[in-house]
């Protein structure tokens, strides 16, 4: 795959950060920042963490270029020479621990935790949370989509309608991670390794005398692969007929019509007529496809009125997730040295969602040996030890919330990707995250993962979290 150079990929006033830190002397202190979320997208209950692959190969090609020292001499803040020189040689040297994609993921939690120069930690910012926002985004989209029609068959169509070609292609990617099947973008297939598909557009039929004379030639031209579009003219008395005609034709030769789409007009009447036409002309074995701006309410609309398509194409509604645009991520500043220790620090806020929690941390699926599920996610000091027996959870807000779980193990979420920029983890395949995908989603109750009001799944922190959050706040209040 392609790296283009993503250097300057950031907001101009890291590279100011940098330059006051580095005129301070102070660039080379490090310090510890988390990336989290504060609220599930779509009224979620939950979101699907993606675009650690995409952090991996940026961190790897971090490079100033001289072209890019250029452009940074022309700016009005006229930054020294000697900083630029400390640019031509920068590399990231930190560590990031990261969640693995295809994970369940909670408000509040660490997702990214990066170790580095604080010279490094504020370049790194902006491209990080942009590459998380999206992906992570667009594969929660993509779960909620799925879990409407488990059994069916979803594609990802919508590259024509995604805010360019990055967010088409590793749209379709994360699409994919979250429970779609296959995507229309052939360079996301070739990048990735995703199955891709097609059927055809209007212009096909648009571009011969008759409807019925396209199909034929599209049949015969992929005879076993024609997926015919019915709906150019008028889809019950010329679109299904046509279709019917030529899946017989096939039969004839031993061939089988793949399928109908259909694209417009009420899907759950026309895909049941369908069904019974082509059921009734014996071509049980070709599926109905169904497309139209469709979402998990249409899908799910569709689902509860009979209709029978079972593959459905899936584009604008999803590669924009045009009901909630963006995943607000942050990255904040959780420890910073200080005469060679992490001092934990703190981002105060009026509103108590919004203050941060500090300190060099970790987080840790409890999960109940009992049952097998998952009861919370645990915030702890990375230096702390987890109890050997039972763990006493309670939420950080409203405290006299709290239960004890008596047989439990705790999974750490954040895994170590690069050590002192040494990349230490062997990106997965994308098939493999898929399935960590799919084992994950078991690991919930299903009142946390339902689309509509699910039930709050708590991220708590220990007491030693908890202990040092109260006593900066009280100390930054004073
Ligand atoms: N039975 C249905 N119940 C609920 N929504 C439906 C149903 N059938 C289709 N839809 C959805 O309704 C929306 C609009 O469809 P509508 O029929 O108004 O326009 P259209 O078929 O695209 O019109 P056009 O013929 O101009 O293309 C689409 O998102 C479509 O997926
Ligand atoms: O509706 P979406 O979820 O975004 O899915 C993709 C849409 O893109 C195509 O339409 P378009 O009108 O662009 O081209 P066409 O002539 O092939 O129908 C296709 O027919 C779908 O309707
Ligand atoms: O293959 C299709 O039917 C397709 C692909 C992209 C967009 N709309 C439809």
């Amino acid at each position: 795959m392609r790296h283009e150079d993503l250097t300057l990929h950031t907001d101009k006033y890291q590279i100011n950060m940098m330059y006051a830190h580095w005129k301070n002397g102070t660039q080379n202190k490090k310090c510890v920042c988390e990336a989290f979320y504060r609220k599930n997208p779509f009224g979620n209950g939950y979101a699907v963490f993606a675009g650690l692959e995409r952090i991996v190969y940026y961190l790897q090609n971090l490079r100033f270029t001289e072209e890019d020292i250029n452009y940074l001499k022309e700016q009005e803040e006229q930054y020294e020479e000697g900083f630029l020189q400390e640019l031509r040689e920068f590399r990231f040297t930190g560590s990031l621990a990261s969640v693995q994609e295809g994970s369940i993921v909670f408000p509040r939690e660490p997702l990214l935790r990066i170790e580095a120069r604080i010279f490094e930690a504020h370049l790194i910012e902006t491209a990080l949370l942009n590459f998380m926002n999206y992906q992570t985004l667009i594969a929660t989209k993509a779960a909620r989509i799925k879990q409407v029609a488990p059994e069916d068959y979803f594609m990802e169509f919508g590259s024509r309608r995604a805010q360019e070609a990055d967010a088409a292609i590793w749209g379709a990617r994360a699409a994919y991670i979250a429970g779609f099947e296959a995507t229309s973008n052939l360079l996301a297939g070739k990048y990735f390794g995703i199955p891709t598909k097609g059927t055809h557009a209007h212009s096909w039929v648009q571009s011969f005398e008759t409807e019925e004379e396209s199909f034929r030639k599209f049949a015969e031209a992929l005879p076993d692969q024609s997926t015919l579009l019915v709906d150019t003219y008028d889809t019950m008395k010329s679109g299904i007929p046509n279709a019917i005609k030529i899946g017989l034709e096939l039969k004839e030769k031993g061939k089988t019509l793949k399928g109908i789409r259909l694209d417009s007009g009420d899907l759950a009447y026309l895909s049941i007529q369908a069904r019974r036409m082509l059921d009734e002309a014996g071509l049980t074995d070709t599926v109905i496809v169904g497309s139209n701006d469709l979402d998990e309410e249409v899908i799910s609309e569709l689902k509860s009125q009979g209709a029978t398509i079972t593959s459905w194409g899936v584009g604008t509604q999803l590669i924009t997730a045009a009901d909630q645009p963006a995943l607000g991520g942050v990255y904040k500043l959780v420890a910073r040295e200080s005469n060679g220790e992490y001092v934990p620090t703190i981002k105060v806020s009026g509103n108590v969602e919004k203050v941060t929690n500090p300190g060099f941390k970790t987080v840790y699926r409890i999960v109940n040996e009992d049952t097998g599920k998952a009861e919370a996610d645990y915030i702890a000091m990375v230096d702390e030890a987890l109890p050997e027996k039972d763990i006493y959870l309670f939420d950080p807000v409203e405290t006299y919330k709290s239960k004890t779980i008596h047989n439990y193990r705790a999974e750490e979420l954040l895994k170590p990707v690069f050590n002192e920029g040494e990349l230490v983890y062997d990106l997965p395949q994308v098939d493999e995250i898929k399935s960590h995908f799919r084992s994950q989603i078991k690991m919930f109750w299903p009142q946390h993962m339902r689309k509509l009001n699910p039930q709050t799944y708590h991220v708590d922190l220990s007491e030693k979290a908890w202990t040092t959050k109260m006593e900066l706040l009280k100390e930054a209040t004073k």
